[in-house]
């Protein structure tokens, strides 16, 4: 589907396509039944230049756009969403948080590790926090020289293959008076007091773990804490900002995945005969396709004018609220109707359809689910703070919208 792409844009996408439709596919089957991280392709992609794009060239990236990495996220993920995942890992979230706003020592530890095949894991959600992100309770307290940093995150994407952390916590300082939220960065296996504790066993998605995360006496120096730019009062909205990077990330594994799968059912529609016709000469198959083809245009131009709205920073909150709700929910639907496209053979584990459907499921959960989601559109069109709590119109003093 074209949409103004450069003819350098055109070029990142066709190898990403061709990476995707070879090794990457045939391998995405046993990453799901193994439920193992794939190391294999993580090379593929270091080689192809495709982990850290959007790294800038001083540390060692190719300061590429949001776009460009939506790009190549799209295309892999139609083969395989776990190695869209690890793109969108490699090249948003965390990664540009850190780009964005971190020290030269933060930057040059993150892009070193980035570019050596190191997916970062962001850790935001919390057992008691995860729509709610706000209300976490993992704390940094500051004691001399150092912070100490204690509490518990889960549905960590990495948790125990990923290196580098960045770790949203409420930092307080030496009297106990809450200063705001910041991230820390630390790396697993380096960094004492910082554990995995289990693995998550999930629908879909199986070839990425997903881990809850224990920080005990955590040590840190001051260095490993990344300021957001207004401080840490303003911090959790800095680094959200950041986030809505991989907001636009998730929806385009999403839309990938749809795109798949709509491909395989196109042209299994035209193989498959019953009553002696192929299928796709029943109009009520046709009708479907079509729905699947425009739920499919309008998530793409969503996904890429969020992506664009970011080329001076990061993507627009708004916009890449709205991609991400419509494409996870379009994309669920456009799989499960590929799926139904192939009768029996859609059920069976023998094709790809079955495990898309799982993996889709995620993308209306994940990265903030479509509920929140709506509310933060429904505040940004509004212009207003819609708080969620029991007493936050009271909080707000006025009581009313
Ligand atoms: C933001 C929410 C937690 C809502 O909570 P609150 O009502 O407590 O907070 P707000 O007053 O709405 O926001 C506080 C402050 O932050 C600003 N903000 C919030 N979100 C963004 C954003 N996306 N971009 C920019 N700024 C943002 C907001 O404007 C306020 O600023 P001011 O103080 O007014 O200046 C909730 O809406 C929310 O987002 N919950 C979802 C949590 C989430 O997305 N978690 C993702 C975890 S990582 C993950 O899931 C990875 C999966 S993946 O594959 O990517
Ligand atoms: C595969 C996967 C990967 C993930 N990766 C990461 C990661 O790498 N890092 C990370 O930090 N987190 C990650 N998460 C966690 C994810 O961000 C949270 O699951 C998500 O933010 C929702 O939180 P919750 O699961 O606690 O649901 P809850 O917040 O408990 O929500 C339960 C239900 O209530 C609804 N709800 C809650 N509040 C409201 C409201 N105000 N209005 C309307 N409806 C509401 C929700 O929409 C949902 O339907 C991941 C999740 C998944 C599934």
């Amino acid at each position: 589907m074209p949409l103004d792409l450069s003819p350098d844009q055109k070029s990142l996408q066709a190898r990403a396509r061709a990476l995707a439709s070879g090794p990457i596919a045939a391998r995405a089957a046993e990453v799901d039944r193994s439920e193992q991280y794939p190391w294999d392709n993580v090379d593929l992609l270091k080689d192809a230049g495709l982990l850290g794009m959007t790294i800038p060239a001083q540390y060692g990236g190719q300061g590429k756009s949001w776009l460009d990495a939506v790009l190549v996220i799209e295309a892999l993920s139609a083969a395989c969403a776990v190695t869209g995942r690890i793109a969108v890992e490699t090249n948003m979230g965390a990664i540009s948080a850190v780009m964005a706003y971190g020290s030269q020592e933060q930057k040059r530890l993150a892009a070193d590790l980035v570019l050596s095949g190191d997916k970062p894991a962001i850790c935001i959600t919390e057992p008691g926090a995860g729509s709610d992100a706000n209300a976490m309770t993992t704390r940094a307290d500051r004691r001399g020289n150092r912070f100490v940093v204690n509490g518990r995150k889960h549905w960590i994407t990495g948790g125990g293959v990923s290196r580098l952390h960045l770790i949203f916590a409420r930092v307080f300082d030496a009297q106990g008076n809450d200063e705001g939220i910041g991230g820390f960065l630390a790396i697993r296996d380096e960094t004492p007091g910082l554990s995995i504790v289990r693995r998550e066993p999930t629908m879909g998605l199986r070839g990425i773990p997903e881990a809850e995360i224990a920080f005990e006496d955590m040590e840190l120096p001051p260095s490993a804490l990344v300021v957001p730019p207004r401080g840490l009062k303003k911090g959790f909205a800095d680094l959200m900002n950041a986030y809505n990077s991989q907001r636009v990330g998730a929806a385009t594994v999403a839309l990938g995945v749809a795109w798949g799968a709509y491909q395989l059912a196109l042209d299994w529609s035209e193989k498959r005969e019953q009553f002696g016709r192929p299928i796709n000469e029943f109009q009520g198959l046709q009708w479907k396709l079509a729905d699947m083809s425009i739920r499919l245009a309008a998530s793409q131009a969503l996904v890429y004018k969020a992506a664009r709205s970011g080329e001076a920073g990061f993507p627009d909150m708004l916009m890449a609220a709205q991609a991400k709700i419509f494409t996870a929910e379009a994309a669920i639907q456009t799989v499960n109707d590929a799926l139904q496209l192939f009768g029996a053979r859609g059920y069976s584990r023998d094709l790809p359809l079955e495990r898309m459907a799982r993996d889709v499921r995620m993308f209306t959960i994940g990265g903030g689910t479509a509920e929140v989601l709506r509310t933060v559109v429904a505040g940004a069109i509004l212009g207003k703070k819609l708080p969620q709590t029991r007493d936050g119109w009271q909080k707000r003093g006025d009581g009313r919208l």
